[in-house]
């Protein structure tokens, strides 16, 4: 059964609990831009978890922009999420005082938004598994009739032993034509295909654009474009064609220069169809590369 008709199907246990009496918090490991996180000890399992606490006004300001839409909530999304690269949501509920809150598996591990940064050693050696992994996960979202839109570094994890976690999912929406029909322009700008920042109808293929600026900032430590801080600043570029990603890194194999740039084309209808197809490309190249891995 599909994750939309077990949603909508399922009556849903509410917890409306203190979080911090349920669970032990020790420290703040995150302020994300909706929400607070800490890493926790559930003291029924003993085991190290994450309570993610969303912002019930900034909640609420989002909430305002899928009026009329039967959006579901982050938490109702995240505990029927099952796939090694996207992070185990244990529960989620309501907090005392009326806010979202969501318990997760721990990843002990850095932002892949840091090691896009850093462009250490660590990686240039995996970046075409980080690819590969998160676009499995991808995928499998899209198999599952979900649209991400807000894939960007700031919301993937890489685990110290280089699993890539997708952590994120408070944009998430169900794939269906209320959802992608034009007009609602959330996300993150520089990540932002130019079908929703024009607003057109969008489809799955938001998250292919997305997937591939990350996977351009992943192998170069640049955007495709020049950095911009809202949406009017992206429309500037809209109608420019992106970087050329083997004047960047001359280095580049072929095949993963090619498929990374057919990712960012304007067009979606020039862009690959389905994640599968990318993750195939990125596979070849792996193969090719790295026949010892
Ligand atoms: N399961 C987890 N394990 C460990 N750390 C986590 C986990 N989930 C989130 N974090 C930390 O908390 C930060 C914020 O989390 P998250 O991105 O989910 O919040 P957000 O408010 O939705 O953020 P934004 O909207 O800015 O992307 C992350 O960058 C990460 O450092």
């Amino acid at each position: 059964m599909s994750f939309l008709k077990r949603l909508f199907k399922k009556q849903e246990k509410v917890h409306k609990v203190n979080v911090q009496k349920a669970y032990q918090l020790h420290n703040r490991v995150g302020q994300g831009s909706m929400s607070k996180v800490w890493k926790a000890t559930d003291p029924a399992s003993q085991s190290l978890v994450a309570v993610k606490v969303l912002d019930k006004a900034k909640l609420v300001r989002l909430n305002q922009r899928f009026q009329g839409l039967a959006r579901p909530t982050e938490g109702q999304i995240a505990v029927l999420l099952n796939h090694p690269n996207i992070v185990k949501t244990h529960l989620h509920g309501i907090t005392t005082d009326d806010e979202e809150y969501l318990v997760m598996e721990f990843i002990e591990g850095v932002s892949l938004s840091y090691l896009v940064e850093v462009q250490n050693e660590r990686m240039r050696e995996n970046c075409i598994w980080y690819a590969i992994q998160l676009g499995e996960a991808m995928n499998y979202l899209h198999s599952n009739e979900w649209i991400h839109r807000d894939l960007c570094p700031r919301n993937i994890m890489v685990t110290n032993d280089e699993l890539v976690k997708v952590i994120d999912f408070g944009l998430m929406v169900p794939n269906t034509p209320d959802f992608r029909k034009p007009g609602n322009r959330t996300g993150t700008a520089n990540y932002m295909a130019p079908e929703l920042i024009t607003r057109q109808p969008t489809d799955e293929r938001i998250d292919i654009y997305s997937y591939s600026v990350t996977c351009f900032e992943m192998f170069t430590g640049e955007l495709p474009w020049p950095a911009a801080d809202s949406l009017e600043a992206v429309l500037q570029h809209v109608n420019q064609p992106p970087k050329d990603i083997l004047k960047l890194r001359p280095d580049l194999d072929e095949q993963i220069a090619n498929t990374i740039m057919q990712g960012l084309e304007r067009n979606p209808d020039d862009r690959w169809r389905t994640m599968r197809r990318m993750i195939n490309e990125f596979r070849a190249a792996g193969e090719r590369l790295y026949p010892d891995v």
